[in-house]
């Protein structure tokens, strides 16, 4: 049955003498949502987005559109998921927008595509993350916020219909993490693609995903609506901090901290 939803139920994932993840389900997750994953450090967030990228061994049932992701193949699998890590590679001798053109071309969707019109698309991209004035800039010239914002371009060039992104803001100024958010959001609704975001920056996930899943220990804590998983109860409970979520002026969500629960 096609339903463009994706659905994990049971993941069990881990490493050679520890499993993280034991057994974790979520409510399924709709073509064009964007979905924050957070939790405490070592919570199991990168795990899980290795574990769906099909780095890690994992078992389980996971289908995205009723077909079973955990069984393809890589090259199977890389036609419906695109994982973008912390951080680029060092030491590759291409410029910004040759790397986010060889990331496109290496996708199935793109080999036939004229050159010309793939240097366009690159360059929108480019142009959409704030970073347009970089393309002919070596990659291994760039600040790591800059390297980030290329990394994420990479990613949303190859338009997955499951893109995992692992912190995808942590070294970015204000401004760029808006542009992100802004694109990734956008890319979501107007492609149907699936976007599963680890943030730390629990006011980027209130001001604009669609879901919070909050993880604790490997196991799923709260997950719906960012305003229904962040709440003090769960900060308190989670995070160990004592906060709260108001809305300012504008109308728009904040969450405050006031101060640790335990010393
Ligand atoms: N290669 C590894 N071998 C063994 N254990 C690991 C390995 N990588 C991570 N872990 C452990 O798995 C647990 C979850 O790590 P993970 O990186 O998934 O957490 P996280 O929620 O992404 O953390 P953070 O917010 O700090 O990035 C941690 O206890 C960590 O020590």
């Amino acid at each position: 049955m096609t339903d463009d939803l994706l659905r994990i139920d049971g993941l069990r994932a881990g490493y050679p003498r520890r499993r993280i993840i034991d057994g974790l389900s979520l409510p399924p997750l709709r073509a064009g949502t964007v979905a924050a994953i957070v939790g405490p450090n070592g919570a199991g967030k990168t795990t899980l987005l290795r574990a769906l990228a099909g780095l890690l061994p994992a078992t389980g049932d996971v289908r995205y559109d009723g077909q079973a992701l955990l069984q393809m193949t890589p090259a199977e699998r890389a036609r419906y998921v695109t994982y973008m890590p912390q951080s680029l590679p060092q030491g590759i001798a291409l410029s910004v927008i040759e790397s986010v053109v060889t990331a496109l071309r290496v996708s199935t969707f793109a080999a036939d595509r004229p050159e010309s019109l793939v240097h366009a698309e690159a360059d929108a991209v480019l142009q959409r993350l704030g970073i347009g004035h970089l393309a002919l800039s070596p990659l291994d010239e760039l600040s790591g916020g800059q390297r980030q914002l290329v990394s994420l371009a990479q990613s949303i060039i190859r338009r997955p219909r499951i893109l995992l992104l692992d912190e995808p803001t942590s070294a970015l100024d204000p401004r760029h993490q808006i542009d992100v958010m802004q694109a990734v959001t956008e890319t979501a609704k107007s492609d149907g693609m699936i976007v599963l975001a680890v943030l730390h920056d629990l006011n980027l996930a209130l001001r604009w995903v669609d879901r919070v899943v909050l993880l604790s220990e490997g196991a799923l804590a709260a997950a719906g609506p960012p305003e229904d998983a962040i709440t003090a109860e769960t900060l308190a409970a989670f995070y160990q901090i004592s906060g709260r979520v108001e809305r300012c002026s504008q109308g728009l969500p904040h969450v405050l901290f006031d101060g640790k629960i335990h010393d």
